[in-house]
């Protein structure tokens, strides 16, 4: 469990035997994610149906794909704003590389992915990966579940159309001695994002303003739910989208799999009326998810701080009561 002076940061446990939608174990985690959605805006999931044995294929793999050469590596574009390959630079990070894979559960995209990379379209990549994201999908699909259910809403208040967008990342070690930074502090825009790492740490959270906490004992089971500004939005900020970083010490390369849930184009995201009252006015306008990509990519100089590009695009103000 990860500790830091008296912040306990929350470990889920999800055992099959909880997993039955209505069951009194299925009500208890219901409460605890909302809790941790509430309080950290994230939380760490013991998930064993995802087993061993897929990590550590996905990350053997992942060791393949950061080795091809760097013009294969430049073809992984995309129209959409952070869809495609960047390597070390200085706006993220010189310790920073990582591809994009576009919805990712669909098998054909990732064997047209894999024919850049590889000239036989590594048909492994192409299963394990495909393996890996279908069931980290499940996953997500579950814990939106357990929020929705906890809130009292009917199944169809989360609107279902969205994309996974896998993003994988290697990050190498700094200068020996030194504490640096993998990835600037940001909150996600996506609705949500599962974040997988392999043995080493290196993702942080802040939990009160400037306070951080590293994740450092991540058990090999687990996964890292993180909410992202659109999800808090969708809750009528009830949810936190928690600003997370990546910080680098130590000499090991260290590797990690993000699994983003994109909302399809012309989505919109809308609060469902129930988490509308006059305790909890509505805090945002309904709003298209690319409108807001397209909002954050654009003009960089803009230079609102990551955290407040949720309220800088939607909010209403003054807030209006249901
Ligand atoms: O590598 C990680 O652990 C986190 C990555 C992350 O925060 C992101 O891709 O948005
Ligand atoms: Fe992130």
């Amino acid at each position: 469990m990860a500790v830091d002076a008296e912040i306990v940061f929350p470990v889920i446990e999800f055992h099959s035997s909880d997993l039955e939608r209505g069951t009194e174990g299925w009500n208890r985690l219901c409460k605890r994610v909302r809790e941790a959605c509430e309080t950290f805006g994230c939380f760490e999931v013991v998930y064993e149906n995802i087993s061993k044995n897929i990590r550590e294929d996905v990350f053997g793999l992942l060791k393949e794909l950061f080795d091809v050469p760097v013009e294969r590596k430049q073809k992984n574009t995309s129209p959409i704003p952070f869809h495609g390959w960047v390597g070390p630079c200085k706006e993220i990070s010189l310790l920073y590389e990582g591809f994009g894979l576009g919805d990712a559960s669909n098998y054909d995209s990732i064997k047209s992915f894999a024919q850049v990379m590889w000239p036989d379209g590594h048909p492994h990549f192409c299963d394990i990966i495909h393996a890996m994201t279908t069931q980290m999908e499940e996953l997500n699909k579950l814990i939106w579940l357990m929020i929705i259910d906890s809130y009292g809403l009917g199944e169809k208040s989360l609107n279902k159309n969205y994309k996974t967008l896998v993003r994988m990342m290697k990050y190498t070690p700094p200068q020996p001695g030194e504490y640096e930074s993998g990835l600037f502090a940001h909150t996600d825009k996506p609705l949500s994002t599962l974040i997988c790492e392999y043995q080493i740490p290196g993702l942080e959270i802040e939990v009160n303003d400037g306070q951080w906490i590293k994740l450092s004992n991540l058990s090999p089971s687990s996964f890292v739910f993180v909410v992202g500004d659109t999800l808090k939005a969708w809750s009528n900020g009830r949810l936190k989208a928690v600003t997370h970083r990546v910080m680098m010490n130590g000499d090991k390369d260290r590797y990690s799999i993000s699994a983003f849930a994109i909302p399809n184009e012309i989505t919109i995201i809308k609060a469902p009326k129930e988490l509308i009252d006059e305790q909890h006015p509505q805090l945002y306008n309904d709003f298209d998810f690319m409108d807001y990509l397209l909002f954050v990519s654009s003009d960089p100089k803009k230079r609102i701080n990551s955290g407040q590009q949720i309220d800088a695009f939607a909010a209403l103000s003054p807030p209006v009561s249901n």
